[in-house]
């Protein structure tokens, strides 16, 4: 875990800048962008979500049983579905969604909402997204907000992306992390976030084409204009 505290920063002045929010991305990297752009602010602290799911539900419970927090972020970069979310721009969950969760038939998909046997979809705490927007937009941080997809495999043809989209009209980014970040953050009652930085389109496999360096420039950007707004 990461602590952003050695600048002896006080928001103590201002109730509404006292929320301590727990950034969760899935390696390293990801992390260091982050940290980069949120400087020496003390509400902020973070931790290594592990790549997938399952281990970014364990850790983030690790994280939660530890210290109490009032708000949780998943962050990192992400693949962007054509047409939705270019590449260096930013997408913000407007819900986050298990897409692989549940069983494939001859005729179509069925959620596990349709099995019964649980649910995929989770509602991230919306009401923060306008203010993001209007941050990130100021600082021409090109910003998208719509479902953000949760998969343990990443996609990597054509027609599973088409497929995706298909399913889910909404989708405008896939990534590994969301659904076991916001599970855990869900099962302690806190609300949650879902920050992406778009590195590659979803799709066939082009390393040539991958913009991970630039999505984490942009990841930067984006942490050192939401400070300003959480
Ligand atoms: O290849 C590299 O140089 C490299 C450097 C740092 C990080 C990576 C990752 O692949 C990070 C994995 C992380 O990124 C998310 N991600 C990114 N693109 C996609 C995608 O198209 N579909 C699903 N997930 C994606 C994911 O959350 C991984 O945890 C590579």
């Amino acid at each position: 875990m990461v602590n952003f505290s050695t600048s002896g920063q006080s928001n103590h002045h201002n109730p509404q800048r006292n929320k301590k929010i727990l950034i969760m991305t899935a390696v390293s990297a990801e992390q260091n962008a982050v940290m980069k752009g949120l400087q020496d602010d003390s509400r902020f602290e973070s931790a290594l979500a592990g790549v997938g799911p399952v281990e970014a539900a364990i850790n983030t419970t690790k994280a939660l049983m530890q210290t109490s927090y009032d708000l949780v972020i998943c962050a990192g970069i992400a693949g962007g579905f054509e047409g939705k979310a270019p590449l260096e721009s930013i997408v913000i969950a407007d819900k986050i969604i298990a897409a692989d969760l549940g069983a494939e038939t001859s005729e179509k998909f069925l959620s596990i909402e349709e099995l019964g046997f649980g649910f995929s979809q989770i509602e991230p705490a919306t009401e923060y997204i306008p203010n993001i927007v209007q941050a990130l937009e100021s600082k021409e941080v090109h910003t998208t907000s719509g479902a953000i997809l949760t998969l343990s495999t990443v996609t990597g043809t054509e027609q599973t992306a088409t497929d995706l989209l298909s399913r889910i009209p909404t989708a405008c980014a896939e990534a590994m992390e969301g659904f076991g970040v916001a599970s855990a953050a869900k099962n302690f009652g806190i609300p949650c976030l879902e920050i992406r930085a778009i590195s590659n389109a979803v799709g066939p496999r082009d390393r040539e084409s991958w913009r991970i360096k630039e999505a984490f420039a942009t990841l930067e950007k984006t942490f050192s204009a939401l400070k300003e707004v959480l």
